[in-house]
C-alpha cells in the first residue's frame, strides 16, 4: 500500500538510513521512508532545473491537460489515498476522502487558471515606444508541507506552481509521507514529465538548508508552524528567494445574541473539531454575548460529548487520534492551566489510556479568561474555551489581541453586526455564519504572524509568477 522511496527525476530512490512512520491510532510502525539529506535535496533540484525549460515552454493548455490526467487518476484512487492518509495521520476515513477531493479541486481549478495568466499593455508616454507587461514562471520551487493535511497542503502549492510553468522539489512531513509519495506516483503515471515534481523525504533541516543555499531554487513555499516559517524566511534572504508562508493560527469565534443558535452550535462543532482540532483555521477561542452564554455553552458541551472518539478506520468515528504524544500533552497542559485559572470543564479532556493511540476526549471549558494559555497559544487539538463579552467592540478588540491573523468567525443574523465585525477583524479569512470557508477558488492566507502570500484563487497562481516589463523602441 505504501511507496517507501523518494521520487527524484521520475525514479524511485532509496538512501542508507530510514525513518519509521507510525499509525497514531495504534502506534504500529506502518512503514519507513529514506532519511534523505543535502545530497538528495540537491539531486532533486538538478532534476527540477533540468525539467524547467521544457515544462515552462509548454502552453498552459498542454500543462493543464496533463494536470487533468493527474486529477482523474487521483479521483480514481480516492479510497486508496484515503486509507493511506488515515493510517498515517489518523483522521476519520470520511474526512480523509473529503480531503482528497479538496486537494484534487486545486488541481482542476489551476489546470484552468493557468490559461488566465494575463499580461498588460500600457499606453507609452513616448510615441516611438510600445510597452507591455508579461508574466513568466518563477522557476524551481521548494515546497515544505505539514502533517495535518497530507494531500491538500501539497496540491495547494504544486497545482498553481505547475500551472504557472514552474517545477517543484517537495519535502512532505516525516509524519505523513506516504500520501505525498502516492500523489507523486500518480503524477508520473499521468504523464507529468520526470523532474517536474520531485519528493525528498528525510530530516527537514538539512534538506531545507540545501534548498535555501541553492541559487537555482527561486522560491520557498512553506506551510507549517510560525516558528519554522520564521527560520525559512531568514534563510531565504541569503539568495533573495521569493517566499510564501502559511503559518499558525488562533481563530476567534464570535457569537452575538442575534445569532441563529442552531447555526452557531453546528458551526462551532464543525470549525473546532474538524481533523480533531488539528487545523490552522480551527476555532481556538469562543466569545459569546453574555445573555446567551449559558444556553449556548450547554448545547455545545452536549454536542461535544456526543462525538465518537476512535480509530479513524472505524465506522462512525468523529474524532481520531492526535498526531503524537506531544500534541496530547499540549491539550492536557492547556486544560490544567485553564482549570487553575478558574475555568470550568463542561465535558471531555480525559486521555483514553485503554486505547494504544494518542486519544483524548474533546473538551469544552466555560469561564475562560484571556490570561489562559489556550486563549493565547495555538492549541491544535480538541479543546474549546468559551468566554463572554458585553459589547461587540469589546469582542472585536479581544479577538484582535493576538500575534496571529489567519481565520476568524462571527455568527449573527444581523447584517450590520456581521459587516462591522468582518470589516474590523484583523484576519485574512473571515467566516460569517460559515465555519468552513476554505475552497480552491478563494485566497487563503493570514495577516500578522500567520503568514505571507495567499494560496487558492487567482492570487494563488500569482505567487508563482514573475512580472516582466518590456519596452520596445521604434
Ligand atoms: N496556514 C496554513 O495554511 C497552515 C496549514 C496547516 C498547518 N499550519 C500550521 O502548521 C503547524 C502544524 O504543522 P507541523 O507540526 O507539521 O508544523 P512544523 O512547522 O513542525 O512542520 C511543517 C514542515 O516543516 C518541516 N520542518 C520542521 N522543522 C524544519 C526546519 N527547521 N527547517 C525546515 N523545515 C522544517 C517539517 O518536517 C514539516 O514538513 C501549526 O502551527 C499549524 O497552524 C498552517
Ligand atoms: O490546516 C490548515 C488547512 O489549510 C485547513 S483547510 O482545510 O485549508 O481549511
Amino acid at each position: 500500500m505504501y511507496i517507501q522511496k523518494m521520487y527524484i527525476n521520475g525514479e524511485w530512490k532509496e538512501s542508507g538510513e530510514v525513518l519509521e512512520v507510525r499509525n497514531p491510532a495504534t502506534l504500529e510502525v506502518i512503514g519507513s521512508i529514506p532519511k534523505g539529506g543535502a545530497e538528495e535535496a540537491s539531486a532533486a533540484v538538478d532534476a527540477a532545473y533540468q525539467a524547467l525549460k521544457a515544462w515552462s515552454a509548454m502552453t498552459a493548455n498542454e500543462r493543464g491537460a496533463l494536470m487533468m490526467k493527474w486529477h482523474t487518476l487521483i479521483d480514481e484512487h480516492t479510497q486508496e489515498l484515503a486509507k493511506i492518509m488515515t493510517t498515517e495521520q489518523g483522521k476519520p476515513l470520511k474526512e480523509a476522502a473529503g480531503e482528497i477531493a479538496y486537494a484534487n479541486s486545486f488541481i482542476s481549478w489551476y489546470a484552468e487558471e493557468g490559461k488566465r495568466v494575463y499580461g498588460q499593455t500600457i499606453p507609452a508616454s513616448s510615441p516611438n515606444k510600445r510597452i507591455w507587461v508579461q508574466k513568466q514562471p518563477v522557476g524551481v520551487i521548494a515546497a515544505i508541507t505539514p502533517w495535518n493535511f497530507p494531500a491538500s497542503m501539497i496540491t495547494r502549492k504544486v497545482a498553481p506552481a505547475l500551472a504557472a510553468g514552474c517545477t517543484v522539489v517537495l519535502k512532505p512531513s516525516e509524519e505523513t509521507p506516504f500520501t505525498a509519495l502516492k500523489l507523486a506516483d500518480l503524477a508520473g503515471k499521468a504523464g507529468i514529465p520526470a523532474g517536474v515534481i520531485n519528493v525528498v523525504t528525510g530530516d527537514a533541516a538539512p534538506i531545507a538548508e540545501a534548498w535555501q543555499r541553492d541559487e537555482r531554487v527561486r522560491k520557498i513555499s512553506f506551510t507549517g508552524s510560525t516558528a519554522v516559517g520564521k527560520k525559512l524566511m531568514q534563510g531565504a534572504a541569503e539568495t533573495v528567494k521569493k517566499i510564501s508562508l502559511e503559518l499558525g493560527g488562533h481563530a476567534p469565534f464570535i457569537v452575538t445574541a442575534n445569532a441563529d443558535l442552531d447555526k452557531a452550535v453546528d458551526g462551532l462543532i464543525a470549525s473546532k473539531f474538524r481533523n480533531g482540532g488539528q487545523t490552522c483555521v480551527c476555532t481556538n477561542r469562543v466569545y459569546v454575548e453574555e445573555s446567551i452564554a449559558d444556553a449556548f455553552s450547554q448545547r455545545v458541551a452536549q454536542r461535544t460529548s456526543d462525538l465518537k472518539v476512535g480509530n479513524g478506520m472505524d465506522e462512525g468515528v468523529d474524532i481520531g487520534p492526535l498526531i503524537n504524544a506531544k500534541a496530547v500533552e499540549k491539550v492536557q497542559r492547556q486544560i490544567e492551566d485553564a482549570k487553575a485559572k478558574g475555568g470550568q470543564v463542561l465535558t471531555g479532556g480525559e486521555v483514553l489510556h485503554e486505547a494504544k493511540g494518542y486519544f483524548i476526549k474533546p473538551a469544552v471549558i466555560m469561564n475562560a479568561t484571556d490570561e489562559m494559555e489556550c486563549m493565547i497559544e495555538e492549541t491544535f487539538g480538541p479543546l474549546a474555551p468559551i468566554t463572554t463579552f458585553r459589547t461587540l467592540e469589546e469582542a472585536v478588540e479581544r479577538a484582535n489581541h493576538s500575534p496571529y491573523g489567519l481565520a476568524a468567525y462571527v455568527f449573527t443574523e444581523q447584517i450590520k453586526e456581521a459587516l462591522y465585525v468582518a470589516e474590523t477583524l484583523e484576519y485574512g479569512i473571515v467566516g460569517v455564519n460559515d465555519p468552513l470557508p476554505s475552497t480552491a477558488q478563494a485566497p487563503f492566507g493570514g495577516f500578522k504572524q500567520s503568514g505571507l502570500g495567499r494560496e487558492g484563487g487567482h492570487f494563488g497562481i500569482e505567487e508563482y509568477l514573475e512580472i516582466k516589463y518590456i519596452s520596445l523602441g521604434l
